[in-house]
């Protein structure tokens, strides 16, 4: 056959094409386009889920995954919003031929009328004169239907923040929400499913039978009849959308969809679920086989969609983000102690580590986790693995997307836990893998005993975990530290520091005179202590239990009560544990950016310890949850503050959804002169204050403030996004000036070890000398603020991928769901309204200039409009 062209006859405008003229009529009248959107992350993360899942566009899909181009229209305002979108991996931005293009046009009309069939978010609202007036009443009536239960104390005695003070978006004065759900109720017809309340807490699912004046006659799942009032009644989703993976895609979105949606998906071990921008991730307390080689293949290979959603596909849309867009990214991982954000960040390391391997340093970056968890994590009530510091990892990318280093930030390590623990927790596991792991050289050299022999570690009750062999975790740190390049030497240097803490814990004191002056009891204790750290025995005595005042013309010297004696015996076990720390973490730094090549591009991995409310919280929780406020600030900002003002921006018809702003908390905290860690450092410079005293001063100055509330004693309240904590001010004093007496300082100055010495330079560098005296630079909140203003300043040059990790239950057990506990971390970090957001908003933007370079069809004479 002889190859001769063809002349085909123009083909007829495609519906998409009529569809894009009317809309350029229309645009016409206008005379003015829209401002450009700002410059937002365009990144995979915002491909519309909404399309994603659902089995109407399957056509579509099918379209997309042939790494083709694909347009959307959003249909709540289809006048003016023309949303596009890619998909694929080749070069997904050029149309091959007017027949896919076609074929797009087609598949993507019938996504529209199916959306429009559906009905959605875009139900009619109901707007009546009496709807209106009835709404102040209703209003109050919905906050008792959506209060599922108030305040609680569970049995391990950990204070549940109380459910009245956290606002539901459905307890929001949000109009469109209130006339929403009028109308959803409005539609109930007979067999219409739906939600009810058939008790305090439980939501069960039924079908109407009837509708009266007074409410609904509904039958339950096992046929039981219930009158139910029309205050305790919700619209069901379908059961088509049983277990949807983006809950964008529920039709109803109040929250015992949500709930049984997630419990739907968890009851079949499918804990990754999107919540339109976020991944929701419930912990499943198990081993579940979606992890590894093979699976980081389906995810890479872009055949996600099959499986769903996942941290791996995070991950993947932040590396490929960070590609394409040239943007550095974030992965901020959050949730409650013990939901899994550590071993969300793990898993998301793994699979940047097989993205952008292959030069050797992921293997020393995966090996980072067993020393940091080693050093770092502790058994607490809440988790047998808790991370008692904050750590942000970024991992730098050459120009090809290999991975060429990282660096490691940590933040506040809970120093205290060196020398107490509550009962049932553990000090740090590395104590306790030294003690069981020791080779009989090693135990010689430190004269190491078993942990249960160290005061520092048998006084909370708790030397093991359940199905955990610290013996064997020891061996796997060791192996971790010479892949990091931590030499022997200072291996050794490490564990000589750890086997001081333990002998310092065990030095006891004897009463030497009638006024209950102490001296150090000359025992086995501080002889292997002063060996360890290198230093004179007698000298170390002395700078435990005395101390040097120095003045013009003399030096006193004071002797210590046992008090004060304990409590600088503990001060320096803990300035040496938490210097090592650091040292720890600024070696395996070196080692990481020893192949570090600039190129700019990073993916940040944050793992910042959880939202913590107990029955006795201080100076660490207030710490913890200081932090946490300010991701949620972060969270706030880019999910609904951005988000909406870009649309108000754009003029765009929109319905505000409102959230819950955390800004007066963080002014209670932070503000100056008049905030929490203001006015505590104030105090603490007053050497006479008292804890009494600080209260009183918090009192006097905060009272008005609607966050804070003072208690009684010792106590006061802090109304957190998240719930309100009681905190005691009971040592939280000690704990903010941290203070380390000059003459341990010179002490550890002076030993003959070079690691005892740089211990002594790091913490003597967070000192300075007033009239002699040691005093901090700056307190530890007002280094923490620091610490986390830097923090918030770099996250803000990356496009966030944010993953909020759920704990299904406070038991760490598998398959249990717990509904009330997901619902209070559901609702104290907006995810509702983030998905109300999502769904009614752009799930992609560009630039006019951007649009026409990706999608360059779209420049085509018929839509020269664009
Ligand atoms: N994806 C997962 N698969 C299997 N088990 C998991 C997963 N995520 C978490 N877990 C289990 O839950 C435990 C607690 O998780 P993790 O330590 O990551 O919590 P966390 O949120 O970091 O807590 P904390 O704030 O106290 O450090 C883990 O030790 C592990 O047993």
């Amino acid at each position: 056959m002889s190859k001769s062209k063809v002349l085909l006859p123009a083909a007829p405008p495609s519906t998409l094409e009529v569809m894009l003229e009317s809309l350029r009529i229309n645009k016409d009248q206008i005379k003015d386009l829209p401002p450009a959107l700002p410059q937002r992350p365009t990144s995979r993360a915002r491909l519309p889920s909404s399309l994603r899942g659902r089995k109407a566009v399957g056509s579509l899909l099918e379209v997309l995954s042939q790494d083709k181009l694909v347009t959307s229209l959003d249909t709540t305002n289809m006048t003016n919003r023309i949303n596009v979108s890619r998909c694929g991996s080749e070069d997904p931005y050029v149309c091959e031929s007017s027949v896919v293009a076609e074929q797009v046009n087609q598949d993507f009309q019938t996504d529209i009328m199916s959306l429009l069939d559906e009905g959605g978010d875009s139900t009619p609202m109901t707007s009546s004169d009496e709807m209106e007036s009835a709404y102040e009443k209703d209003q109050e009536d919905f906050q008792d239907v959506l209060a599922f239960d108030g305040g609680k104390t569970t049995s391990d005695g950990i204070a549940l923040p109380d459910q009245s003070d956290i606002k539901s978006i459905d307890s929001l004065p949000v109009k469109a929400s209130f006339k929403k759900r009028k109308a959803d109720l409005f539609a109930l017809k007979r067999n219409s499913r739906v939600w009810f309340r058939a008790s305090e807490d439980n939501w069960l699912l039924g079908v109407v039978q009837s509708k009266t004046d007074a409410g609904f006659g509904v039958c339950s799942s096992d046929g039981q009849i219930f009158e139910v009032g029309s205050t305790k009644i919700l619209p069901a989703n379908p059961e088509i959308l049983e277990g949807v993976d983006d809950l964008i895609q529920l039709s109803y979105l109040n929250e015992p969809a949500v709930l049984h949606n997630l419990q739907y998906r968890y009851a079949q071990d499918t804990i990754y679920t999107k919540a339109g921008p976020v991944l929701i991730a419930i912990n499943p307390f198990k081993k579940i086989p979606i992890y590894g080689p093979d699976y980081v293949q389906i995810y890479r290979n872009e055949r996600k969609s099959i499986l769903g959603p996942h941290v791996y596909m995070t991950a993947d849309s932040a590396y490929k983000a960070m590609i394409e867009d040239e943007a550095n990214q974030s992965i901020i991982i959050s949730g409650e102690s013990g939901a899994g954000k550590t071993e969300t960040a793990k898993i998301t390391m793994q699979y940047l580590a097989a993205l952008g391997g292959g030069r050797g340093v992921e293997n020393e970056i995966l090996q980072t986790n067993p020393i940091l968890e080693a050093f770092g994590n502790a058994k607490t009530l809440r988790n047998d693995n808790s991370s008692r510091f904050g750590k942000l990892i970024d991992i730098y990318f050459d120009t090809a997307g290999r991975i060429c280093g990282a660096k490691i930030q940590t933040y506040l390590l809970e120093k205290s836990r060196v020398v107490q623990q509550a009962q049932g927790e553990r000090s740090y596991h590395v104590f306790y893998q030294l003690c069981a792991g020791a080779d009989p050289a090693l135990r010689a050299r430190l004269n190491l005993k078993a942990a249960s022999e160290y005061r520092y570690l048998n006084q909370s009750e708790c030397l093991v975990i359940d199905n955990i062999n610290d013996a064997e975790e020891f061996q796997s740190m060791l192996r971790a530290m010479d892949v990091v390049q931590i030499s022997k030497m200072d291996q050794d240097n490490a564990f000589s520091m750890l086997a001081a803490v333990l002998w310092l814990g065990n030095v006891t004191f004897s009463i030497s005179d009638s006024e209950n002056h102490v001296i150090v009891d000359d025992n086995e204790a501080i002889q292997s202590a002063a060996v360890l750290l290198h230093c004179n025995v007698k000298e170390l005595m002395a700078a435990l239990c005395t101390r040097k005042i120095r003045t013009r013309h003399e030096v006193i010297v004071q002797k210590l009560s046992h008090t004060q004696a304990s409590d600088s015996r503990d001060a320096l076990a803990k300035a040496i544990y938490a210097s090592l720390f650091d040292w720890l973490v600024d070696g395996i730094n070196k080692s990481l950016e020893a192949r570090k090549r600039q190129t700019g591009r990073s993916i940040s991995i944050l793992d910042i310890y959880g939202f913590e409310s107990f029955k006795k919280n201080t100076f660490e929780q207030l710490c913890i949850n200081y932090a946490n406020e300010r991701l949620q600030q972060h969270f706030n900002r880019h999910l609904f503050k951005l988000e909406q003002e870009g649309y108000t921006a754009e003029g765009i018809d929109w319905t505000r959804v409102d959230f819950v702003d955390n800004q007066e908390c963080l002014d209670l905290i932070e503000k100056r002169p008049m905030g929490l860690i203001s006015l505590l450092d104030e105090e603490c410079t007053f050497p006479r204050a008292t804890e009494e005293t600080l209260s009183l001063k918090l009192n006097k100055y905060l009272n008005g403030n609607s966050c804070f509330k003072f208690e009684r004693g010792t106590t006061f309240r802090v109304r957190h996004y998240a719930g309100e904590v009681a905190y005691e001010t009971v040592g939280i004093m000690e704990k903010n000036r941290d203070l380390l007496h000059a003459d341990l300082l010179h002490l550890l100055g002076s030993s003959e070890c070079s690691l005892v010495n740089s211990l002594a330079e790091r913490v003597s560098n967070g000192f300075r000398k007033v009239n002699g005296m040691q005093t901090q630079k700056r307190s530890v909140a007002t280094k923490f603020k620091g610490q986390l203003y830097k923090l918030m300043q770099k996250l803000e040059g990356t496009s966030p991928h944010f993953v909020r990790c759920i704990k299904p239950n406070r038991f760490q057990h598998a398959n249990l769901y717990n509904n009330d506990l997901v619902l209070q971390q559901l609702r104290c970090c907006g995810v509702l309204e983030v998905v109300r957001i999502s769904r009614s908003g752009y799930p992609t933007r560009y630039s006019h200039h951007q649009f026409a370079i990706r999608l360059p069809y779209f420049s085509h004479a018929s839509v020269l409009w664009l």
